[in-house]
């Protein structure tokens, strides 16, 4: 089942300073949680993040699974190339009620990472072949990033910023769910409010979708 975890303010620790690290440190740093990085060894990009104080490193020879019970992850992802220290450390936190990935073992892992297609951190398409084949799952998101990148215009990531501002004030203005749908429809196909978006003028766009909303009955 495809989900979306909401890792705000969770600490994730990542075993391991290689590529497959790197991808997963790449993924968590948009969800603004607190990364650690425990590795005997490094890659030039992890040592940047950690350089920029994106994220926070730990040199260790990891050999037990006491890093789980000294930092107490929300989530642990490892991935060495030491397949059964990977396993211990997955079978430990699993006890331990954390949430955990090991990059070897999808079996085990308590998720897996699809392709994914990204628009300014608004809006994520997710391609997943469920493990039968990564390398398809890459070369079509690949092939769709094009396509969407036509489908999904400028205007509508604006109208998707308005909204979600707008959205949030209509929850306590409109009462009726139903109500609030048809008001943030109604922004969607005001001709005004697009006309605005298209000219660049967001904020006079996101003023008359408050004003619409302040003399909403
Ligand atoms: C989509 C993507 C997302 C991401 O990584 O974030 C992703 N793998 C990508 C690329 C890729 N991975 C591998 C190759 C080489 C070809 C090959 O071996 O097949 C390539 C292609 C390349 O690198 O060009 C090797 C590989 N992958 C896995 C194993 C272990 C195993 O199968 O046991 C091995 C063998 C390791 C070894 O041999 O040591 C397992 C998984 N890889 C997944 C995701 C999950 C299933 C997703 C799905 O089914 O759709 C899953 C189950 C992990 C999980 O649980 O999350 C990302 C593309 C991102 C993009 O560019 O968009
Ligand atoms: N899921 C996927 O899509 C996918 C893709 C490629 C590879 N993999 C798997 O991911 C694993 C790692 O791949 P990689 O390319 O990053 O490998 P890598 O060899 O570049 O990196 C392994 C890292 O683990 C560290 N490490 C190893 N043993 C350690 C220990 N005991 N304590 C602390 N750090 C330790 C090393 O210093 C190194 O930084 C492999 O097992 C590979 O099979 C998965």
């Amino acid at each position: 089942m495809i989900v979306n975890l909401n890792l705000q303010g969770k600490v994730v620790i990542v075993i391991g300073g290689g590529n497959e690290a790197l991808k997963r440190i790449n993924s968590l740093l948009k969800e603004e949680c607190q990364i650690i990085v425990i590795s005997n060894t490094i890659n030039n990009q992890i040592k940047n993040l950690i350089k920029n104080k994106k994220i926070k490193f730990k040199k260790q020879n990891v050999q037990d699974t006491s890093i789980l019970s000294i930092h107490k992850p929300y989530m642990v992802i490892t991935t060495t190339n030491d397949k059964k220290l990977n396993q211990k450390i997955i079978n430990d936190a699993k006890s331990k009620k954390i949430i955990a990935y090991s990059s070897d073992n999808p079996e085990l892992s308590d998720f897996s990472n699809p392709a994914i297609i990204d628009f300014e951190n608004l809006i994520q398409i997710a391609i997943f072949t469920g493990g039968k084949s990564p390398a398809m799952a890459k070369k079509l998101r690949i092939e769709s990033e094009r396509v969407f990148k036509k489908l999904i215009t400028k205007e509508e990531i604006s109208q998707m910023k308005i909204q979600n501002i707008v959205r949030e004030i209509a929850k306590n203005k409109i009462a009726k769910q139903n109500e609030r749908k048809n008001y943030l429809n109604s922004i969607m196909s005001n001709k005004e409010i697009k006309q605005l978006i298209k000219e660049g003028q967001l904020k006079k766009a996101e003023n008359q979708a408050r004003s619409i909303l302040r003399n909403w009955k």
